[in-house]
């Protein structure tokens, strides 16, 4: 058995390199950065009001005004603002030429063209003006590569004149459960682990491009390893010790060979990595809360860093609300619930019970050889969504 962090370096060391490709915006939202990418304009382009009011002279605020006319957003007020002149000027319109400062329109009197300050005015020279360039200049690095693509920076992109974003293409997964037992009859025990594996995924940058449930037939699972053309399949089952549990040499009939097998954890321990011609395979265990976990702490980090950029887990700590006794050689993950900013273990921590982890908040993290925690011990949860 190796250690979690270890069996996830090893992984990210098995991937297969993806390839880079231009996405337009309306696609590149959830990728990550293949590049540092530049912006191609200045925001704002010119000096820009930040106020709807009257641009004019700071020098000439006390003195009786004459509007000389008016710049909008889009539509600039072509002249120059002479002393005793002012410009009425709106929100986003630029400043024009020899004003220096906008004077808010509540704090304006007008009669006719006469303007007059009626407040107490804006302080200083400068004031409610947007300077050309306060967001970004053209040429300023905006986005850099590895950061993840939110809906932040499509804003920005799109403010900074660029139509695509450099990114890697979408990762090819396919999802395979195994199992005899698996199907639609009315014996059949239903499929859960490629729906949710699906559901998990469905944030990340992947296109799902097999769907299906193998039987525990070696040559059936060895063909659908060897043909399908993926970056990264998944299975689920068959992972064990058990004389059904043919992932393994499946994988070795159709070619392919295997860098680990069986990582200190609980659930989650026979999982297996390793490739298959062009394609990396992570062999889940069928059980599927194990399914679940290995899915977060594996699958989803190493799609990130295929992808370019990396999911990191953010846990966080809260005391016990209930004892938990000392903890074996693998890292476990309890399913627990949060009640008046406590956690409670579920009492019953059995691999194969969805229900128990779908009305879980959170699994408790339990590190190889932890002592005995009492009630009110503080310990690492990462909270499920
Ligand atoms: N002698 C040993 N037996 C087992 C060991 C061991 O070390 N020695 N490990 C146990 C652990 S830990 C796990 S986890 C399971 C995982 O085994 P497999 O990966 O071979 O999974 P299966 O045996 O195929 O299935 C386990 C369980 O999950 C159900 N299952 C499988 N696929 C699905 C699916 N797509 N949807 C719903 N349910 C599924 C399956 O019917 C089994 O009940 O092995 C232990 N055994
Ligand atoms: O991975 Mo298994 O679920 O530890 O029982």
């Amino acid at each position: 058995m190796i250690a979690i962090d270890e069996a996830l370096a090893r992984l990210i060391a098995l991937a297969p390199p993806i390839a880079r490709e231009e996405a337009p915006l309306a696609r590149a939202a959830g990728r990550w950065l293949a590049d540092d990418v530049m912006a191609l304009r200045t925001q704002p382009a010119h000096d820009l009001s930040a106020m709807d009011g009257y641009a004019l002279r700071f020098a000439d605020l006390d003195a009786s005004l004459t509007v000389i006319g008016e710049s909008a957003a889009g539509r600039p007020f072509p002249g120059r603002v002479e002393p005793g002149q002012a410009v009425r000027i709106f929100t986003g319109a630029a400043v024009p030429a020899g004003a220096d400062t906008v004077l808010v329109q509540e704090e304006a009197a007008i009669d006719g063209t006469v303007l007059r300050l009626a407040g107490e005015g804006p302080g200083r020279a400068g004031r409610h003006i947007r300077r050309a360039g306060l967001d970004f200049h053209a040429g300023d690095t905006i986005v850099r590569t590895g950061e993840r693509i939110g809906a932040a920076r499509i804003g920005l992109a799109a403010l900074a004149g660029l139509a695509t974003l450099p990114v890697r293409r979408p990762v090819r997964v396919a999802l395979f459960g195994t199992g005899d037992e698996i199907g639609a009859g009315p014996d059949a025990l239903p499929d859960s682990n490629t729906p949710m594996l699906a559901a998990a995924l469905r944030d990340l940058p992947v296109e799902i491009v097999a769907r299906a449930v193998l039987p525990d037939d070696l040559h059936a699972i060895a063909a659908a390893l060897g043909d399908t053309p993926a970056d990264l399949i998944v299975t689920t089952g068959g992972a064990s010790v058990g004389d059904h549990d043919l992932v393994r040499p499946a994988i070795e009939a159709a070619g392919g060979r295997i860098d680990f097998w069986k990582i200190a954890m609980r659930p989650g321990k026979p999982m297996l990595a390793g490739r298959i011609g062009d394609a990396m395979i992570v062999g889940l265990p069928g059980n599927p809360v194990a399914a679940f976990v290995t899915t977060h702490r594996f699958v989803r980090p190493l799609l990130a860093a295929m992808s370019g950029g990396s999911l990191a887990l953010s846990p966080r700590r809260l005391p016990l609300g209930a004892p938990l006794p000392a903890n074996d050689r693998r890292a476990d993950h309890l399913r627990g619930v949060i009640r008046d900013d406590r956690v409670f273990p579920a009492p019953t921590q059995d691999s194969s019970m969805l229900a128990t982890l779908a009305a879980s908040d959170c699994l408790i993290l339990r590190a190889p050889f932890a002592p005995t925690a009492p009630a009110g011990e503080s310990v690492e949860i990462l909270d499920l969504a």
